[in-house]
């Protein structure tokens, strides 16, 4: 039943299709959040869990290696890529990217760890999720995670956990002196410098520097590494099955005696066309941690969503399902610089990368670790007046920034730009942190293998241009004070000018996701303004026994990335089922 190699898998070509293998808890993604997840509860030896995924486990030195495990410079087989459609923007097609295989989003992003800010929490309690306020998940945060400083720095901030299975690292001095200069730029325009993006006390108008999720040894940790690695999953392989290329194709339904939908179990197959069915069942409960895009794709297929795009049978009508489907789109400025001062070095000079592939295996050390971004700079829109100057307002302060800036060592468009082959690129991205935009995930087919289809929304809402504009002046003025300040940029891909007219066409022509999905299964109540799909304790309005654990579930997107919060999720998942079982 076991496959060769080092790490544990179950060939599942090898069940009894006449007859389902029961587990107490089958978790549907071995993501960021289902390693998480699967890891957690089967601590307890006597509680039996089948982790199903549909990518594989990739375990060789690249896929560890910060620069080359990462999505843009990566193996692209390592992702879903296909085509968002896009109604407002300049008819581009947009290209939706997710994780795929064990670790999902945390094996393939950009590693920055970000938690979001406390009153971000405070708001999803206050608005009916209660035990979700941030002094009651914070020690989610710190449980999972196991901060190292640089040596010569003093100990972790009480805030950060330090016993956890999640290396999270502080970088140490920022890489790039054009980084130096961001910071010096905002410093003089208005923007503090915080040394730690994530402390709870810091203010929502900052500079602040980002740690990273690699551990002390310059190795990516991505959930896969961190939470199942091969020692605890062969100590655990007699109740703790993984199968990877297992694409769960729908949920199993039944009805109780009281009438009450339940979820039986789940059918899965091979990513192959026409491939056999598998079916497992749970005893206890199935927990859907397949992502913001194919959570939702898996309740559509099983007849739980808004009635007209389910694929029938319906068997509950739930509205919220694929719906609120946010993201931080963005923009990026673009200044080109000289090479060694951008990660195109890489590309362009042998020389160069074999130098940098040396430090990296002798000092662990240089840009194999990465740095294509070591700061986010957070402000809230009203703060910048029409000429792109930070302004202080009454109370405007206390407002939860809705933009990010962050200098990027690379080209930051999508499609990719044309640029000198001798040109390096210093690009200044213009996120936009809490959009109003709303788009959806529906079937594309009744097929389970398709992609779904999914309509980012982006600027959908008018609301968003007028941030946008904000954001992108503030973004000119920092690039003109650090070139005041001896920074070596010149203008590579601008706005025409800074009238409204062509900061939106240039919104329009040049915005992109930044693949942080969210919110198609918010938490909250069943008739909210914006349906809800779960309960506070993550189960699924109207279904028993099933509970999703991933990004779908965030009310509302928020100022974080999201890889953080959803292993915070998952942390909370685990103890909301252990609770209630007693396991
Ligand atoms: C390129 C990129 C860069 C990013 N950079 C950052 C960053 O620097 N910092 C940050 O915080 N966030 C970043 N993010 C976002 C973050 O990584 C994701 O938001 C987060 O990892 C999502 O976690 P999740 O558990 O919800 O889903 P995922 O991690 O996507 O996990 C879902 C898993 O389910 C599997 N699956 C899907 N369908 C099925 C099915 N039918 N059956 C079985 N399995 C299935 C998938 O293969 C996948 O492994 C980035 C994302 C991307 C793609």
């Amino acid at each position: 039943m076991f496959s060769s190699g080092s790490y544990p898998l179950i060939d599942f070509t090898s069940f009894d299709l006449a007859t389902p293998i029961e587990y107490d808890f089958i978790v549907v993604g071995g993501g960021t959040a289902g390693c998480v997840l699967a890891s957690r509860l089967s601590e307890n030896p006597a509680v039996s869990v089948l982790l199903l995924e549909r990518g594989d486990a990739r375990r060789g030195w690249a896929t560890r290696v910060p620069l080359t495990s990462t999505n843009f410079m990566g193996d692209p087989s390592a992702a879903y890529r296909w085509p968002a459609s896009q109604s407002v923007g300049d008819a581009r097609s947009l290209s939706l990217v997710t994780g795929k295989g064990l670790g999902g989003g945390s094996s393939i992003n950009s590693m920055q760890y970000s938690r979001g800010f406390p009153k971000e929490y405070d708001l999803w309690s206050q608005n009916g999720n209660h035990g979700w306020s941030y002094a009651e998940i914070e020690h989610y945060f710190k449980k999972s995670e196991h901060f190292t400083n640089p040596p010569s720095r003093s100990s972790p901030a009480k805030h950060h956990g330090t016993q956890g299975e999640w290396k999270v690292r502080d970088m140490g001095d920022l890489y790039f002196s054009t980084a130096t200069s961001c910071v010096a730029a905002c410093t003089a325009l208005g923007l503090p410098y915080s040394a730690d993006l994530n402390d709870p006390a810091a203010p929502f108008t900052m500079c602040a520097k980002l740690d990273c999720t690699i551990d002390d040894q310059g190795y990516r940790s991505s959930t896969f590494t961190a939470f199942l690695p091969p020692k605890l999953a062969h100590e655990r392989n007699y109740h703790l099955h993984i199968c990877t290329g297992a694409a769960v194709t729908n949920l199993d339904l039944g009805v109780d005696s009281n009438g009450q939908q339940f979820v039986k179990g789940v059918a899965f197959q091979t990513n192959e066309f026409g491939s056999k069915v598998y079916r497992a069942l749970a005893r206890k409960e199935v927990i859907l941690c397949a992502g913001a895009i194919a959570t939702p794709q898996i309740l559509l297929l099983s007849g739980i969503g808004p009635q007209d795009c389910v694929k029938k049978p319906l068997r509950k009508h739930l509205p919220g399902v694929g719906h609120n489907l946010q993201d931080h789109m963005a923009v990026g400025i673009m200044y080109s610089v000289p090479t060694d001062q951008s990660l195109h070095i890489m590309q362009t000079s042998r020389l160069r990368a074999m130098l940098e592939l040396f430090r990296y295996i002798a000092f662990g050390e240089g840009m194999f670790l990465s740095p294509v971004t070591q700061l986010s700079i957070l402000v809230h829109s009203t703060l910048i007046d029409d000429a792109g100057r930070i302004v202080q307002r009454e109370g405007g302060g206390g407002r939860l920034p809705d933009l990010e800036l962050m200098p990027i060592h690379f080209n930051y468009s999508d499609p990719p730009i044309d640029i000198p082959v001798d040109a390096g690129v210093f690009s200044l991205k213009v996120a936009l942190m809490r959009p109003h935009s709303r788009g959806t995930v529906t079937l594309a087919s009744p097929d389970p293998l398709d992609r779904p289809a999914c309509d980012l929304g982006f600027l959908s809402n008018p609301a968003d241009y007028l941030a946008m504009r904000n954001g992108i002046k503030l973004a000119k003025r920092i690039g003109e004070k650090m070139r005041e300040l001896g920074a070596p940029l010149k203008d590579l891909c601008m706005p025409e000018s800074e009238t409204d007219a062509d900061l939106n066409a240039f919104v329009r022509k040049t915005v992109r996701t930044t693949y942080h999905y969210g919110c198609t299964c918010r938490m909250a109540p069943e008739n909210d303004s914006d349906a809800g799909v779960v309960n506070e304790e993550l189960k699924v309005h109207g279904i028993d026994k099933l509970r999703i654990a991933d990004c779908s579930v965030i009310p509302e997107m928020m100022s974080a990335h999201l890889q953080a919060p959803a292993v915070m999720i998952a942390e909370k998942c685990a103890d909301l089922i252990k609770l209630e079982h007693s396991t």
